[in-house]
């Protein structure tokens, strides 16, 4: 699914308008009906007291419009108009208008001394700032937004929780409305998947107001969100004639003394993951460990009894997967420089070799075209420098993935997988996966997926979702915090399953097919 900019959305907005030869106050009707209609079928006439605050653009004109149908509707309804501007828009008049043909008058508010008392079991309806944010809101305002914050209150967003950008940092983290929920139009925004800002969105969900298909198909966008229907397209089938020799050989070179079950994880995973063969190259101490714990699994040694030294095989695999329970000792540092100076094969790269490219930063040349990273933020911060925000965060990756033709993976609560100038958003995975582990496992997948001839960025963005999708499957029998990163791996046939299950159909249909 497409991240379209705000500036993308108004263009789609206007396009709608003409094409469809319609005026924006009936776009406005749509957006307001569907937010109508997703209430009514939730509350069903219930005599709960709902607080819509509207701001004096496009934003607070669908919250006003909102109010009407739930007027008309019986709800207890109480409005009010957070007065921040003599601007008001069009359309946010004409509803006014026909709200007070109802005999219904907002309450206007200019400022943060008489702030309305709101029951713990009231509803809010938030439609003060829209996408038009473009500077951070009065200081009375922010009053408001805190009061509204700090209701016992659901809070139902319009479109975006007030206050935060859609596509830029926020400067003041009191000015922005802490959401139970958002019905976002036609696109959810990027903002709802950055760590700094999406806990500012508790649940969302997408209201298609029938913006122009056409001009949304076409239209190219920085980031996309990955989900199933991504991902399918991506799928290898298996070949009746393949052999292991068709799915790939994947070399896991990592470990040292005490870090040996690194390598198993990403090893296993490797294997799960479909690859035909897996070695492992470890140091002497490895050897054992491995042989025992994973049958399928070859192993190589170091010359050396507990880090590596010397990074030498005598096969050619079909991708290299380095840097798990490495340490950064000296001698590691050469091993790793010598080794990716002459290497010439596909890699994925993660942990301690990528806290030694940190610090030794003219190895960066020497990786392979199309090499995966897969920092998580710290390992980030020690690659790229720090950031102010996530946005500067995003914009320098995308640098970094450019000058050094790689694909970096921003691990976290979604994973954000960076080629060049775009950006995918991933959309599976849980807290319970904050294990210890756990981006061992996800290593060992995408060296998987690359040993059988997926494309670099195909298996970065496969391989995140389905170690995401693993984890879901996971927790529904560990629990968030059972949740290990072995589970991970044994779950890892699940989520390939689950890429072909049909849909549940929803509880009514399925009671019309019993009857
Ligand atoms: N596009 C679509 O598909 C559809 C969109 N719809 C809805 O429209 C919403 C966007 O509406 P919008 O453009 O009127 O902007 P909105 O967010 O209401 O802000 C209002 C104005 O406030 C101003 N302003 C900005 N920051 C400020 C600040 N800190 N303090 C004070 N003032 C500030 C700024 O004007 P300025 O003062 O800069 O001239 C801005 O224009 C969108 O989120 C959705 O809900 C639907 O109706 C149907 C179809
Ligand atoms: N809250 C979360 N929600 C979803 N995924 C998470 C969350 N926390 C961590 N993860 C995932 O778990 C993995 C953790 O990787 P990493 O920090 O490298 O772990 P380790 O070094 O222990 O192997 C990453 O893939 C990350 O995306
Ligand atoms: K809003």
């Amino acid at each position: 699914m497409k991240l379209y900019s705000a500036k993308q959305i108004y263009k789609a907005d206007q396009i709608s308008i003409k094409k469809e030869e319609i005026g924006s106050n009936e776009l406005m009707e749509r957006a307001a009906l569907q937010l109508f209609n997703w209430m009514h079928l939730r509350m069903q006439g219930a005599p709960v007291k709902i607080h819509l605050f509207c701001g004096i653009g496009n934003n607070g004109g669908d919250g006003i419009a909102l109010a009407r149908h739930l007027v008309d509707h019986g709800y207890n309804v109480e409005v009010y108009v957070v007065n921040y501007s003599e601007k008001r828009s069009k359309d946010f008049l004409i509803n006014l208008d026909r709200l007070k043909d109802r005999k219904v008058w907002p309450h206007f508010m200019n400022s943060d001394d008489e702030l309305p008392q709101i029951g713990g079991e009231d509803i809010i309806v938030d439609g003060i700032f829209g996408i038009g944010l473009n500077r951070t809101p009065d200081e009375w305002v922010v009053k408001i937004i805190q009061h509204l914050n700090n209701s016992k209150a659901f809070i139902l967003s319009i479109d975006i929780p007030s206050g935060l950008f859609t596509d830029q940092g926020p400067d003041n983290f009191q000015a922005i409305i802490k959401s139970n929920y958002v019905l976002s139009f036609q696109t959810p925004k990027l903002v709802f998947f950055l760590p700094e800002t999406g806990t500012f969105i508790e649940q969302w969900e997408v209201l298609d107001i029938g913006l122009d298909p056409e001009y949304l198909r076409v239209t190219e966008t920085d980031y996309e969100l990955i989900g199933k229907n991504e991902v399918l397209t991506m799928y290898k089938p298996r070949e009746k004639y393949g052999h292991k020799g068709t799915y790939g050989h994947s070399l896991i070179i990592g470990g040292s003394y005490g870090k040996i079950g690194s390598v198993c994880l990403s090893s296993r995973a490797a294997l799960h993951a479909g690859s035909g063969l897996v070695t492992s190259f470890v140091p002497k101490i490895g050897y054992s460990i491995l042989q025992t714990s994973l049958p399928e699994v070859m192993v190589l040694t170091d010359t050396d009894e507990n880090e590596l030294t010397d990074i030498k095989f005598n096969l050619e695999p079909s991708v290299i997967g380095v840097g798990v329970g490495i340490g950064t000792s000296e001698v590691t540092i050469k091993a790793l420089s010598s080794f990716l100076k002459s290497n010439k094969l596909p890699l994925v790269i993660d942990a301690d070799a990528l806290n030694i490219l940190s610090k030794n930063k003219a190895l960066l040349k020497d990786l392979s075209e199309d090499s995966i990273l897969t920092p998580h933020p710290k390992e980030l911060e020690r690659l790229i420098g720090n950031w102010k925000d996530d946005f500067e965060k995003l914009a320098k990756v995308k640098e970094f993935s450019k000058k050094y033709k790689c694909i970096v993976v921003i691990k976290g609560a979604h994973t954000i997988i960076v080629h060049g100038e775009k950006g995918y958003v991933n959309t599976t995975g849980n807290p319970g996966m904050a294990t210890a582990g756990s981006g061992d496992v996800l290593t060992g997948i995408i060296t998987g997926l690359r040993a059988q001839g997926y494309p670099a960025l195909d298996a970065a963005i496969f391989g995140v979702y389905l170690h995401g999708r693993s984890g879901d499957i996971a927790v529904e029998s560990t629990g968030f915090q059972s949740l290990t990163a072995s589970h991970l791996i044994a779950n890892l046939a699940g989520a390939f399953i689950d890429l072909f299950k049909m849909p549940e159909p929803p509880e009514v249909e399925k009671e019309n097919q019993q009857n």
